[in-house]
């Protein structure tokens, strides 16, 4: 099994880049694992005290289920993925079935940081985008599709995104194997890549 890590700021195109490059790939031959389903269970708390977590910093990833995950499927049995809602900010409950592949992706902004999990990755990418695009994406994002306004965004950016951003995730550039500009859409980058796991299926 060959297993890619994909990292990079909130925004910076992580699961288009993924999203790309399983469009042209036969399909059920590469799996994904998002560190996204990965963050903590937070049902003992309501909603106001979820809302206050830091979820740019590593203590709110269960990096230990998701060591667990990944050992599992490197012996070639399926795991059950937990399903995260952004909107709740909590697992939904749910779970779905994730089977072995000869390739996997493991997508995240902090699934660098971590020593252990970093080690088991075959390739290491980074992929980078300047901080006032991830900005304006994440703006769009977060209103559109998980349920935010724009203050909720910009404060959560000011006072934990940002600051855990250049202490948790910019570092990781130096442990990356390849570092995707994603500026703009970068075709030859995500080929490039796609080129990697085509010779490996
Ligand atoms: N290269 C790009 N240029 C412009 N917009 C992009 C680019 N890559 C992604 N986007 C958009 O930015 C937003 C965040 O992208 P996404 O892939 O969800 O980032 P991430 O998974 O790293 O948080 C999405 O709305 C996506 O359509
Ligand atoms: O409940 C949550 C959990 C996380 N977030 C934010 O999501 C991003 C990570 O996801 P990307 O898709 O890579 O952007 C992270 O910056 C957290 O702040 C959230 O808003 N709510």
């Amino acid at each position: 099994m060959l297993i890619i890590g994909i990292a990079g700021g909130t925004g910076c195109g992580k699961t288009t880049v993924v999203n790309t490059i399983l469009n042209e790939l036969p399909e059920g031959e590469v799996g994904i694992i998002s560190q996204d389903s990965y963050y903590k269970d937070t049902s003992h708390l309501n909603f106001d005290e979820r809302v206050q977590i830091n979820f740019d910093h590593p203590r709110s990833i269960d990096f230990e289920l998701l060591m667990e995950h990944l050992t599992i499927l490197k012996t070639g049995k399926p795991i059950d993925q937990p399903v995260y809602s952004f909107v709740k900010h909590n697992r939904t409950g749910d779970t779905i079935k994730t089977y072995p592949r000869k390739v996997m992706i493991v997508e995240g902004i902090l699934i660098l940081s971590h020593p252990e999990i970093r080690d088991l990755f075959d390739i290491k990418i980074f992929v980078h985008a300047d901080s006032d695009e991830r900005l304006i994406r994440r703006l769009k994002r977060d209103i559109n599709e998980r349920g935010r306004n724009i203050d909720e965004v910009l404060n959560r950016y000011q006072t934990t995104l940002k600051p855990m951003h250049q202490q948790f995730i910019e570092p990781m550039k130096e442990y990356a194997d390849i570092i995707i500009p994603n500026n703009k859409y970068n075709t030859v980058a995500v080929d490039i890549v796609r080129t990697i796991i085509n010779e490996k299926l």
